[in-house]
C-alpha cells in the first residue's frame, strides 16, 4: 500500500523534473536575444528551476518517511498545502460504539509535493500540517489515530512501524479496519549502528523536541538538556525549519557554532539530508575568524586566563602599547622648502597621547596622527606667521604638506612611528613577558601573565605560528580594537586577449551562471553577520568567545543549546554574565529536554554517579531504552596501552559501528600509537574532543586522570562517560584506586 503511494510520488517528481528541465532548456535557447532586463528575469527563473531540479534529483535515502491517519476535524478548511487545518476532532467523528472513519491520510516527507490537481501527495515535514505527526501522543492524540513511520530507500518501501494514538477506537479506512504493524519507530532508530556522521531524525522527532524545532523565531530560544537528549539534532532541524518558514529573512544566513572541528564534520551532513545547503554555515569556535584557523589547544590553566573577560582590558592596552616597540623612532627630521625641521621625542610623545585620547580603532587613528605631525612641523617652520589672508595660508600649507609628504624620510618615519598593526602582530607582541606584564598590570596575576606569554611564544615574532582555539577569540577582539585600514582599490584583472578581441561581450549562459555562483560563494566566505545564530554546547563558550560570537549576530535571532553539567569552563558565573551580555535584552523562550536517546539505562546510571559528584542535586535525563549490557571494568597492569588496545579490540568484535577511545588530553598522541592499525572504526580522542560525539561503544581510559586534568574535570569525565550508544568499557589506571571488581573510586556507588 505504501509502495503504491511512493510510486505515485516518484511519477509526479519525474513530471516536475521534466518541467524544470524544459524551463532551463527554453531559457538557454532564448538567452542570446532580448533586453538586459528580460535576460536578468529569465536568469532568475532558470536559477529557481535549477534549485528545484537539484533538490529533486538529490539522493534522498528516504524521501517519504511518514504517514498519519486523521479523524474528521471541526471545520472543513484547508491550508496552502491542501491539508485540512483543524486540530480538534469534529463532535460527530466518533460514533457511540467507538467506531470512527478515517477522514484524511497525509504522507510526510523531506519536501512537499502537490499532485497535478494540487492535492497534497507529500507534506513537507516542516509544514504546519505535519506537526501532528510529531506532536500526537496517546495522552493527547488530537485528530491522529495512527502514526506510521515508513522506511524506504529510493523508490522501494522496506517496511513500516506504527504507533496507535487512539487504541480505544475501532477505526476504518474506506470501510476496512486499520492495521497496526511493528513496535514503534523510535526504538528501531535508536538501536541502529553508528557511523562517522550524524543522521537526521526527521522520521522520529519526539513531541518535546518538536516544540523546540518549531518555536517562533524572534528573540532567543534557549534549550537545556542532559547528554543524548537530542540538543544538537534539534538545533540542526531548527535551522532547516527556520529556512522553510521564512526563506527570505534567513537568506541573511544561519550560523551554527560548534565547539570542535570534529563535531562540525560529524554534524555537517544532516542539513543536506534535510534538503538544506548553502544558507547554513557550521563552524567550529576555532574557525570563526577568516584566515585564522586554530590547530592547537591550550593547557586548561592557560585557557582559563585567555577565555576570561579580563582579557578585554589587557588587549586594549596591548593594542596601544604595541605601537611602542624597539624600532620606534624618537625624533623626526625633514627638510621643507629648503629648511631643516625637527620634532623631538617629547613632542612626538605629546602628539601620540593627543591622538590616543580618541576612541576610534587604532589603525583608523593613523590619518589623524599624520595630520598632527604635519601641524607640528608647520608650526615649527613659522611660515604661516607673516601671512594674513586665510586663502594664502591654506595654499602655503597645502604646498608645505605636499613637500614634506613627498620626502622619503617622512614616509619611512610614519611607517615606523605609527605602523599599521595586525591582530596577529599584537598577539605576538604579548609573548614578551615584560611588556605583557605592563599591559596586564592589576588585571592579571604575575603567574597568569607568565602562562599567557609563554603560550604565545609559539606564534613567533611575526605572529604566523600555530593558533590555539582561545587565541582566535583574542584575535577577533583585536580585529575590532585595531579596525581594518581602508584597502587601496584593486586594479581589475583584464585578460589581454579579451581586450584585443572584445570577447568579454559574448558570455554564454554557463559563464553567467558560474560568475553568479562564485559571487555567492565569495559572499558566503566574507559574511561576518548572520540572520540567525545557533550555538551548540553553549555551556562551553568562554566570555571572550561569547563576545566573538555576539559580533556575528548583532541583529540576529538566536537558538542556544547546552547543558551546564557538561561545561568544561571553570567559572560558570563569569560565562553566564558574558552570555547575558551577548544576548542582550532579547526575549527568551526556555525549553528543557528530558529524555536521553543515546545511552542505554545501564550506561546512563553509571554516568549519573559522576554527575552527582560534579553537580550534586542535578537531575540526569531518563534513558529511553535498556540493553541489559552493563558497563565493563578492567584494571590496567604496568602496560596501560596494552589494556586499552585489548579493550578496544574486544568492543570492535562486539559492535557493528564505531568505537571511541577517550583519554586525558595529555595522552592523545600516546593513544594514537596504542591503537595504530586497528582500522578506522576505532577513534582515539582527547577528553575535550569528545564533546557532542557518539560511538557504538566507548573505552574511557583512567577516569581519575580525566577528572584531575582541569578544575572542570569531573564534568569533562561526565561527557566522556555519556558517548556510547551500546557498550562502555572503563580502563582503570594507576590513579583510579579500583576496587576488587575493577571499579574506579570515582565511579563507585
Ligand atoms: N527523536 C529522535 N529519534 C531518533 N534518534 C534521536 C532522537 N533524538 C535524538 N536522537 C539521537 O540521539 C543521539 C543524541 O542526540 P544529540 O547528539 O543531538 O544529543 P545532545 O543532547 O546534543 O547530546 P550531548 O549533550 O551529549 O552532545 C543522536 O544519535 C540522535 O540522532
Amino acid at each position: 500500500m505504501e509502495q503504491a503511494h511512493l510510486d505515485r510520488v516518484y511519477r509526479r517528481l519525474e513530471e516536475k523534473i521534466h518541467e524544470a528541465e524544459f524551463l532551463v532548456d527554453d531559457a538557454e535557447k532564448r538567452a542570446q536575444v532580448g533586453t538586459p532586463g528580460a535576460l536578468a528575469e529569465r536568469d532568475a527563473q532558470v536559477f529557481q528551476a535549477g534549485v528545484h531540479l537539484s533538490r529533486l534529483n538529490s539522493e534522498f535515502e528516504d524521501f517519504l518517511f511518514g504517514r498519519i491517519d486523521l479523524l474528521r476535524g471541526k471545520d472543513g478548511r484547508r491550508g496552502p498545502d491542501g491539508a485540512f487545518t483543524a486540530t480538534e476532532v469534529a463532535d460527530d467523528a466518533i460514533g457511540a460504539d467507538r467506531r470512527a472513519e478515517i477522514a484524511e491520510t497525509l504522507h510526510i516527507g523531506r519536501l512537499g509535493v502537490l499532485d497535478a490537481d494540487y492535492s497534497p501527495l507529500v507534506i513537507d515535514w516542516r509544514a504546519p500540517a505535519a506537526a501532528p505527526f510529531y506532536r500526537a501522543t496517546p495522552k493527547d492524540p488530537g485528530r491522529v489515530v495512527r502514526r506510521r513511520v515508513i522506511r524506504s530507500k529510493g523508490r522501494r518501501v522496506l517496511g513500516v512501524e506504527d504507533d496507535l494514538m487512539r487504541p480505544e477506537l475501532t477505526a476504518t479506512l474506506d470501510g476496512e479496519e486499520l492495521v497496526v504493524i511493528g513496535d514503534g519507530a523510535l526504538m528501531a532508530a535508536l538501536g541502529r549502528a553508528r557511523g562517522h556522521t550524524m543522521r537526521d531524525i526527521v522520521a522520529s522527532i519526539q513531541a518535546e523536541q518538536d516544540m523546540v524545532i518549531r518555536a517562533p523565531a524572534p528573540g532567543v530560544t534557549e534549550v537545556t538538556g542532559g547528554p543524548g537528549t537530542g540538543k544538537t539534532a534539534v538545533a540542526l532541524h531548527r535551522a532547516a525549519y527556520l529556512l522553510y518558514q521564512d526563506r527570505r529573512r534567513y537568506s541573511g544566513g544561519i550560523l551554527v557554532v560548534s565547539p570542535t572541528p570534529l563535531l562540525v564534520s560529524y554534524t555537517e551532513g544532516v542539513l543536506p539530508s534535510l534538503g538544506e545547503e548553502g544558507q547554513v554555515a557550521i563552524r567550529a569556535l576555532g574557525s570563526l575568524l577568516d584566515g585564522a584557523e586554530a590547530t592547537t589547544y591550550d593547557e586548561p590553566a592557560v585557557a582559563r586566563v585567555k577565555g576570561s573577560s579580563r582579557m578585554v582590558q589587557v588587549l586594549r592596552r596591548a593594542a596601544r602599547g604595541a605601537l611602542d616597540n624597539a624600532d620606534v623612532p624618537t625624533s623626526l627630521r625633514v627638510v621643507a622648502f629648503g629648511g631643516r625641521l625637527e620634532l623631538d621625542a617629547d613632542e612626538l610623545a605629546r602628539i601620540r597621547r593627543n591622538v590616543l585620547g580618541g576612541t576610534a580603532p587604532l589603525n583608523l587613528m593613523r590619518p589623524r596622527a599624520r595630520r598632527l605631525v604635519l601641524d607640528a612641523l608647520w608650526a615649527k617652520s613659522g611660515r604661516g606667521r607673516h601671512l594674513m589672508d586665510p586663502e594664502l595660508i591654506a595654499e602655503a600649507r597645502a604646498a608645505f604638506d605636499e613637500d614634506v609628504s613627498g620626502e622619503d624620510a617622512f614616509g619611512g618615519f610614519l611607517q615606523a612611528w605609527w605602523p599599521v598593526l595586525t591582530p596577529r602582530r599584537v598577539l605576538a607582541a604579548m609573548a614578551d613577558e615584560r611588556r605583557l606584564g605592563r599591559w596586564s598590570r592589576r588585571v592579571l596575576a604575575p603567574r597568569e601573565t607568565r602562562l599567557v606569554a609563554r603560550s604565545l611564544a609559539r606564534l613567533g615574532a611575526a605572529g604566523d605560528g600555530p593558533l590555539s582555539v582561545h587565541d582566535v577569540a583574542l584575535l577577533d577582539e583585536l580585529r575590532v580594537l585595531l579596525g581594518t585600514p581602508p584597502k587601496p582599490p584593486k586594479p581589475r584583472e583584464v585578460d589581454p586577449l579579451d581586450e584585443l578581441t572584445g570577447l568579454e561581450e559574448v558570455t554564454t549562459f554557463a559563464d553567467r551562471n558560474f560568475s553568479r555562483r562564485s559571487r555567492a560563494e565569495r559572499r558566503e566566505q566574507e559574511r561576518t553577520e548572520y540572520a540567525h545564530v545557533i550555538v551548540d554546547e553553549a555551556q562551553d563558550l568562554t566570555p571572550m568567545q561569547w563576545r566573538m560570537v555576539a559580533r556575528r549576530g548583532t541583529s540576529a535571532t538566536w537558538t542556544v543549546v547546552g547543558d551546564p553539567a557538561q561545561s568544561s569552563w571553570s567559572d560558570p558565573d563569569e560565562a553566564a554574565r558574558a552570555r547575558d551580555e551577548a544576548l542582550g535584552s532579547r526575549t527568551r523562550r526556555r525549553f528543557t529536554l528530558t529524555v536521553n536517546y543515546r545511552n542505554p539505562a545501564e550506561i546512563a546510571e553509571l554516568a549519573a554517579r559522576v554527575l552527582q559528584l560534579a553537580m550534586p542535586g542535578m537531575e540526569a535525563p531518563s534513558a529511553v531504552r535498556s540493553t541489559g549490557v552493563v558497563p565493563r571494568f578492567t584494571v590496567a597492569g604496568a602496560d596501560l596501552g596494552a589494556a586499552v588496545r585489548a579493550a578496544a579490540e574486544e568492543l570492535l568484535a562486539e559492535v557493528e559501528g564505531t568505537v571511541g577511545v577517550v583519554v586525558a588530553m595529555g595522552r592523545r598522541a600516546q593513544a594514537r600509537r596504542w591503537l595504530a592499525g586497528l582500522g578506522d572504526r576505532v577513534v582515539p580522542l582527547g577528553s575535550l574532543e569528545a564533546k557532542g560525539l557518539e560511538y557504538d561503544a566507548t573505552v574511557v581510559v583512567s577516569p581519575a586522570e580525566i577528572a584531575d586534568e582541569s578544575p572542570a574535570g569531573l564534568r569533562v569525565l561526565y561527557v566522556a562517560l555519556t558517548r556510547a550508544t551500546q557498550q562502555l568499557t572503563v580502563v582503570a589506571g594507576e590513579r583510579d584506586e579500583p576496587d576488587a571488581a575493577g571499579v574506579p573510586d570515582l565511579l563507585r556507588d
